[in-house]
């Protein structure tokens, strides 16, 4: 569905951000994109939603190069900044997101949705009064309601409390269920291995590994042990304890 060619990306040329990454997002599939600070994941995400302009490399879904506007209306992006229009209810902004995606407002749907994020009682308030867990429920909301293909969330379900958390996973189910894919990137390792399906570990700017989870956990390790390896844990151990 999503395939992703040999990315290449720099801010200055003296850094190079994303090296030589390759990867297929397919039908009904989750993948959780983990990795440290600064290794290249938002860029990875703002490549593939055109908020950045590839410089080498190729990404297409379906086939169809992905700035293409009919591709974009496949992807809700939810961004882990609170790029939200302050100005809007959330109701509104719910509207609008409707009418891009060219989807009917379907009225029964949102009311069960909102009751779910306990954003019921919000959904007429300026989005300016939403917390920061508000502000990702109403995105969560909005990626619900539309008919897309691939949804995909930047550090979205940090900051969310159990109850909006437990309804993203069974939601996640359904949207898997009816061919539609998504795409977390997260540094909740516990939260990966609980629903993540399959893990692109970046390091970097390369992709360490592209594996399922479920072959990670097999080995008898975990993602957090995957991770300290990353880190040089035992050396940054030594030192804390004879230094501090
Ligand atoms: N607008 C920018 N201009 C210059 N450098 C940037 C810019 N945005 C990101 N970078 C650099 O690119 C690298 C990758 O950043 P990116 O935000 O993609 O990492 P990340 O894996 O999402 O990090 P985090 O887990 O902290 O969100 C970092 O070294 C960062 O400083």
């Amino acid at each position: 569905m999503l395939n992703i060619q040999n990315i290449v990306y720099f801010y200055d040329k003296k850094n190079t951000v994303l090296n030589n990454v390759s990867f297929n997002l397919n039908k009904g599939e989750l993948l959780t994109i983990a990795g440290p600070n600064g290794s290249g994941k938002t860029t990875l995400i703002k490549l593939i939603v055109d908020l950045l302009k590839i410089q080498e490399g190729s990404i297409s879904i379906n086939k169809t190069f992905h700035d293409n506007p009919s591709v974009k209306k496949e992807i809700i992006y939810l961004s882990s900044e609170d790029f939200l229009p302050d100005f809007l209810t959330g109701k509104e902004y719910i509207e609008m997101i409707c009418d891009f995606y060219e989807t009917p407002l379907d009225k029964e749907k949102l009311s069960r949705l909102v009751e779910y994020y306990s954003l019921d009682s919000k959904l007429d308030q300026l989005i300016e009064s939403y917390s920061h867990g508000m502000r990702k429920k109403i995105q969560l909301v909005s990626a619900f309601m539309i008919n897309n293909k691939i949804i995909i969330i930047d550090e979205t379900l940090n900051g969310i409390d159990v109850e909006a958390k437990e309804a993203t996973k069974l939601l996640f189910e359904q949207y898997k269920r009816r061919g539609g894919s998504i795409i977390m990137c997260t540094h909740d390792l516990e939260l990966v291995e609980e629903i993540g399906y399959r893990v692109l570990l970046i390091n970097n700017g390369v992709i360490y590994i592209d594996d399922l989870i479920e072959n990670i956990l097999k080995t008898g390790s975990n993602l957090t042990n995957v991770f300290k390896g990353l880190i040089d844990y035992e050396g940054m151990k030594n030192e804390i304890e004879k230094y501090f």
